[in-house]
């Protein structure tokens, strides 16, 4: 289970009588997370999540939990970040920043159809738009600096041809994000880790998306390539479903249309996307952190991926 902090029932008694939640009936740790230590939490007010940030400094979460009240208050399903009695919206956990944010109904849908990646188009082009006028600015952390600065660690630990492939790819990044059609882009803040397991339906309706925690500036086509590789993704093969990226791009550009300039972008987008993901997977597996229990996610299925978006065009955005 990926809780590295744990907590009791106990702990909270005290604790959440700064929040205006009443007394504190049940916490249950949540297994799925990699990155920070969630619970579920049952309180006199209803249900909530608890999450305890494990690498993110106190300093940095305002971006991710101001962008979600900016969100939740423009209409995008969004949990809430609950405020304590005083208006902070961080609080001291054991020591680590900590928040209570509302619990989103449904479930994750592991077996997307059509109508889901529509569902889920049209919601990042909204988040897109309802994220331009949010004032704080912090860099994806997760972007190309990360990728650059991440890759050299990870390589000694690849076989060759593997080492050969991340630093031709990051070299291409720097390449293309070096240029004008780069430079050209739209950008704002983006979720950046649009997955699957991130999103909850009920029945065929989109019922909200999370874990904002990837979330900083950068284009919204390398989010929109994100959502895409792994919505619109045959697991087996790392091909993209034509059907289903037709569904996810005509939903978002009915919203918010593509540029020019995107379409010039979309194939070293589709890439970068897959990068990303070969490379925090290929850090986590190798350079593992301590956790009470902690399954890494494969790297090699964003290394097929890659290989694969590297090798055949992609599907073109809508005109
Ligand atoms: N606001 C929420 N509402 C409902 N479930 C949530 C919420 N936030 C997190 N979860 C649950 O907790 C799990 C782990 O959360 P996640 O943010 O993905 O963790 P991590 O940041 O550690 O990767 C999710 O898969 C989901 O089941
Ligand atoms: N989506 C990423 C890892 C981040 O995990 P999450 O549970 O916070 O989405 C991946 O699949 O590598």
């Amino acid at each position: 289970m990926a809780v590295f902090t744990a907590v009791s029932l106990d702990d909270l008694t005290q604790w959440i009588k700064q929040f205006p939640l009443g007394r504190a009936l049940a916490l249950q740790g949540i297994s799925s997370g990699i990155d920070n230590s969630n619970f579920f939490l049952t309180t006199e007010r209803g249900e909530y999540v608890l999450t305890i940030f494990e690498n993110l400094r106190f300093e940095q979460l305002p971006f991710y939990v101001q962008l979600m009240r900016h969100l939740a208050e423009r209409g995008i399903p969004v949990p809430a970040p609950v405020p304590a009695e005083n208006g902070e919206l961080v609080v001291t956990l054991h020591g680590k920043p900590a928040i209570i944010v509302s619990r989103l109904n449904g479930a994750s849908q592991m077996d997307p159809q059509p109508v889901h990646c529509a569902e889920v188009g049209a919601m990042l082009a909204r988040m897109h738009l309802a994220g331009r006028d949010f004032p704080l600015a912090q860099p994806n952390l997760r972007g190309l600096d990360w990728i650059t600065a991440t890759a050299p660690v990870v390589a000694p630990h690849l076989h060759e041809d593997e080492a050969a492939l991340l630093r031709t790819e990051v070299a291409y990044q720097a390449q293309f994000a070096a240029g004008a059609t780069y430079a050209a882009l739209s950008r704002g803040p983006v979720h950046a880790d649009l997955f699957r397991n991130n999103v909850m339906f009920e029945g065929d309706k989109l019922t909200g998306c999370f874990d904002f925690y990837f979330a900083g500036v950068d284009t919204w086509l390398f989010d929109v390539a994100v959502t895409v590789n792994d919505w619109c993704v045959d697991l087996a093969s790392g091909r993209l479903d034509t059907a289903r990226v037709r569904a996810l791009l005509d939903a978002y550009h009915a919203a918010r249309p593509f540029t020019q300039e995107e379409h010039s972008a979309w194939q070293p987008m589709l890439r970068a996307g897959a990068l990303r993901f070969w490379l925090s997977r290929l850090y986590d597996l190798h350079i593992p952190r301590a956790a009470e229990l902690l399954t890494p996610h494969d790297p090699t299925h964003f290394e097929r991926i890659l290989r694969e978006r590297i090798a055949v065009a992609a599907p073109e955005l809508p005109v």
